[in-house]
């Protein structure tokens, strides 16, 4: 594999900007484009919001690693991957053997911002979602922390990101490169 087809995960918390990053990424790049969100509705012909109900957390966090482990192609590829897909113990390992891992991460105030006007969350239809935006950004931090380079999208264009994402994917692309031959 060359470094110019190496995979790019986008991960971080809901609302960080990776499905929207990883279309004009993609774009740019000549990839394709995968949202293990749309891709996982699209696979069981249901919202994730209806996945969560009818069979629960667990099952959806099991289809997220079906979807890492053979669901999605090899090279060139950006995946967008859901907020909570790198949490199970070994999912970001997984992703790290399959290529570049690049974190999106905003400030509290900003994630409440960005995801307050939506609903098809399943962990926010809850009585006080700004509470439990808090409660599920302060028990994942620790593991976005260490999910690769982490990108600041606080207050920076939907442009600046892309660059910067791109910067970072072809440097570390390289590396990858390097490692597995
Ligand atoms: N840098 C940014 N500046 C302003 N608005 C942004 C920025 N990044 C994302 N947004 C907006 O925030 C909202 C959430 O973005 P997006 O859906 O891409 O997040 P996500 O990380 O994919 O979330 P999820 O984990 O729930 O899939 C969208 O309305 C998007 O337009
Ligand atoms: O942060 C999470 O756990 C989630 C984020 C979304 O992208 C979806 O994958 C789903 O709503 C769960
Ligand atoms: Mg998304």
């Amino acid at each position: 594999m060359t470094a110019a087809d190496v995979n790019l995960y986008l991960v971080g918390f809901m609302g960080t900007g990776k499905t929207t990053i990883g279309r004009a990424v993609a774009q740019r790049i000549g990839f394709t484009l995968i949202d293990s969100d749309q891709e996982i509705e699209r696979q069981q012909g249901r919202p994730i919001t209806e996945i969560f109900t009818q069979d629960g957390e667990p099952a959806f966090r099991a289809l997220e690693r079906a979807f890492i482990e053979n669901g999605h192609p090899a090279e060139r590829a950006v995946v967008s991957c859901g907020g909570g897909l790198i949490v199970p113990a070994g999912m970001l390992e997984l992703l790290q053997s399959r290529g570049v891992v690049i974190c999106l991460h905003a400030s509290i105030e900003t994630i409440l911002a960005r995801t307050a006007r939506h609903r098809h969350r399943p962990l926010l239809n809850v009585e006080d979602p700004d509470a439990r935006v808090r409660a599920l950004y302060a028990q994942r931090e620790p593991i976005y922390r260490r999910a690769g380079t982490m990108l600041l999208t606080d207050s920076r264009s939907l442009s600046e990101i892309t660059g910067h994402v791109i910067r970072t994917w072809r440097r570390e692309a390289a590396e990858f490169v390097r490692r597995h031959s």
